[in-house]
């Protein structure tokens, strides 16, 4: 089955105005359900776009007409064995939370509480016809995601490390290390437990001087059926995501730009994981954000509801544009529906593998059924219990009440239609920028404006990871590389959103154009990276993999954004640098120069002798691939003029026929034997297995051989010394 993604537009606000409704729900034929959503173009107000989706809800629609249609029907499911996620999407304010969590009153609850009391409720109904012979047990886990780390939320903020949770691959699923997880009985423990959880969401966000609907929360109810030896598992997770609002149109500080852009990055790539999903890539960027890795959209087997939630003014119009492009493509995922399989009783395991202090362990599963089984524990009834003393209650914190029985609402709109073609979605807009009205600055934000001080707090954070290189910048360098980043980010950002049609045309270009040989070495580049844990380094190379990802596809306005992001851990890098220019040029070029002036004007200079010199734009076709694009990689500029002044007077000038020595140690490295490269002296297995890496890039670039020691040395994570070590090392 698809991913099933329906939007829900939200009613007015007191104080908003209905002349400023420009989104509306419509039907496909008269009779039908409710599946289009409609908006006007933002440059001409004649003209309309219509995106169609598996369901639409209007403003009308109540928490549990919403509730009944799209998740009830599957929590019959989860108690097969299946998995269920929900997940809300949309822009700040359109209502993902009152969706996912709801209000005070009983009416009111969301789309979690209802869940729970439909959990609740049909587990005690199982356990009741089985006579007792079956029991439930139903146990949660509630994380967010904030600058991409993971935090456990039934922890209080005083525990959290400043790192956050790591995540692993285990049996096929991304599992939180150290996610406490703990057991609910009823609808009062629950309540219990998640209020006192955002709590501690919200007391987290305020030491950080932040909102808490700035992070992803993450409630995954874990339930366990057991019937004598037999226990299946199953997951329903629900899923708010943050806001994914453009913030040139918000009130955002410099300093909140920084916590966005990690926002915006997650985002970013679920969108990007979305693009290639569609586009039925073999290869789907979910490693790139800790979001989209715990979501892996389209990899998990089970049910998959995404819930745009739109709001319906006029101040949201690009960023509604935007959010509806991303969802209505999301359609097109298809989802494995695979049960849990039972799994029997066993003795239980003394290491599980995973470490970290509060992880629970569960009982050993049969190794036949390790490709579906859940990892963490099923949490004992003596699960600890929650601290007695709610503190301060959080914002939007609501009360659950016990369950009544409520009548059955026929689903509004319940979509079983094919999707619309892609006919109906209309193209939005031409290839320029758009710019903004002044009115869309209008609407409110619930985002606090931090003290000044926060941005050096926070910055370091992604900065300064071990390994690091980049920690000689300064705050103001960040903050200013920041805010031009953003902003040029950003720019382009709403230029692919005004216009899907290059969005709607890659999809055209099979990944075929990626060959299969590119794609492993990009892979393999990948888990290399990723076993490299967080270092800012890695980071950095994450986005130039998928800048590079993006250049193999021909997406050269991804592939920049990607540079941009990367640009910040490699300072002073010259050769990336000029890859940005060339290529902002280059796409200014192709839209007619609407790129942001203080980048087009740029002067061109400290080229490079490799680089060709540019002289008009249409010269700049070609001229990426004699570049190297990651030769800057480990690299400071000082230790680039040593590698340079040593190439010199190295072993062996490159000058004339090489000697054997040389001929010998080019023959290793290029050999791309990881052993025989492991043997040379001063090489680890991290360097040799990096230097494969890379050569293996160049490979998927096309690049020759290395054909000196001088080249040799300009490689990542080489230099003189290493370089001469080799040589001095090989016995001729
Ligand atoms: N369907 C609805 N009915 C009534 N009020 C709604 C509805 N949807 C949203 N609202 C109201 O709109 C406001 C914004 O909603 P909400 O806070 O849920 O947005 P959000 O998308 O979660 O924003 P953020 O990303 O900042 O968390 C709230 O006051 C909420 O009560």
């Amino acid at each position: 089955m698809s991913v099933r993604v329906v939007a829900r537009i939200r009613p007015l606000l007191d104080t908003e105005n209905d002349r400023d409704i420009i989104v509306r729900a419509d039907r496909a034929d008269e009779g039908k359900p409710l599946t289009i959503v409609k908006i006007p173009s933002p440059k001409n107000g004649a003209e309309e776009f219509s995106f169609a989706f598996n369901g639409v809800y209007d403003q009308s629609t109540t928490q549990e007409e919403l509730f009944t249609a799209e998740v009830a029907p599957h929590i019959k499911a989860l108690f097969q064995g299946l998995d269920v996620t929900i997940f809300a999407y949309g822009v700040t304010g359109t209502g993902k939370t009152h969706t996912m969590r709801g209000g005070l009153k009983l009416a009111e609850r969301g789309v979690i509480p209802r869940l729970l009391s439909n959990v609740f409720r049909r587990g005690k109904k199982i356990a009741k016809d089985s006579n007792g012979e079956t029991t439930v047990q139903v146990a949660l886990s509630y994380y967010e995601i904030y600058n991409d780390k993971v935090f456990d939320l039934l922890e209080p903020p005083e525990k959290r490390t400043p790192s956050g949770l790591p995540l692993r691959e285990k049996d096929g699923k991304t599992v939180v290390v150290g996610l406490s997880e703990r057991s609910c009985e009823d609808l009062k423990d629950f309540e219990k437990l998640y209020i006192e959880a955002n709590t501690n969401r919200v007391t987290a966000a305020t030491k950080l001087n932040a909102h808490s609907s700035r992070s992803h929360a993450i409630l995954r109810v874990k339930v366990t059926q057991i019937s004598g030896d037999m226990i299946r598992e199953s997951t329903a997770s629900a899923i708010d995501l943050a806001g994914s609002e453009d913030n040139r149109r918000t009130d955002n500080g410099k300093e909140r730009l920084i916590e966005s852009a990690a926002i915006n990055k997650s985002l970013f790539v679920l969108s990007q994981c979305i693009d290639a999903i569609s586009r039925g890539d073999k290869r789907i960027p979910y490693r790139e954000s800790k979001m989209t890795r715990i979501l892996s959209l389209g990899q998990n087997n089970g049910i998959t509801i995404m819930i745009l939630n739109l709001a319906p003014l006029r101040s949201y119009h690009l960023d509604t544009l935007s959010s509806l492009n991303v969802s209505s493509r999301a359609k097109r995922i298809e989802v494995r529906e695979i049960e849990n399989e039972i799994v029997f009783k066993q003795p239980p395991r003394t290491n599980s593998g995973l470490g970290g202090a509060n992880i629970q362990r569960q009982p050993l599963r049969p190794l036949n059924n390790a490709h579906n089984v859940h990892t963490g524990a099923i949490a004992a009834k003596a699960a600890e219990k929650a601290a007695e003393k709610a503190a301060d209650k959080p914002a939007k914190a609501f009360n659950v009440y016990t369950d009544k029985s409520s009548k059955p609402i026929l689903p509004p709109s319940r979509a079983t239609m094919p999707i619309a073609n892609s006919s109906q979605v209309r193209q939005v807009l031409g290839n320029k920028r758009a710019s903004e009205p002044s009115e869309l600055s209008a609407r409110p934000t619930k985002l606090v404006r931090p003290s000044q001080t926060s941005l050096p707090r926070v910055v370091p954070q992604t900065m300064s990871q071990p390994g690091s290189q980049t920690l000689s910048i300064s705050a103001e360098q960040i903050e200013a590389m920041v805010e031009k980043k953003v902003a040029e980010i950003l720019a382009s950002r709403a230029a692919a959103t005004a216009d899907p049609a290059p969005a709607q045309a890659q999809s055209a270009l099979s990944e075929n154009q990626i060959s299969e040989e590119v794609r492993k070495r990009l892979e393999a580049l990948e888990r290399r990276i990723d076993s490299d844990g967080q270092d800012a380094r890695s980071e950095g190379l994450r986005y130039l993999l998928q800048a590079k990802q993006a250049k193999e596809r021909g997406d050269e306005e991804t592939a920049l954004r990607f540079y941009e992001l990367a640009q910040p851990y490699f300072p002073g890098q010259e050769k990336l640098k000029m890859k940005i220019d060339r290529l902002r040029a280059k796409l200014a070029a192709k839209d007619g120069g609407d790129i942001p002036a203080m980048e087009a004007q740029k002067p061109r200079k400290h080229r490079l002798p490799k680089v060709k010199e540019v002289e008009n734009e249409d010269e700049y076709d070609g001229t990426e691939a004699d570049v190297d694009d990651e030769s800057f990689v480990d690299r400071k500029p000082a230790r680039a003029k040593a590698a340079k002044k040593k190439a010199v007077k190295g072993p062996e000038s490159d000058d004339g026929p090489a000697s054997p020595r040389t001929r010998q140690l080019l023959d290793i490295v290029n050999s791309r034997n990881l052993a025989l490269i492991r043997g040379l002296s001063g090489f680890g297995t991290k360097k040799a297995q990096d230097l494969v890496d890379h050569l293996n890039l160049r490979d998927g670039e096309g690049e020759a051989d290395i054909a000196s020691l001088s080249q040799l040395r300009m490689l990542p994570g080489m230099g003189s010394r290493t370089v001469e070590r080799a040589y001095e090392g090989l016995a001729v």
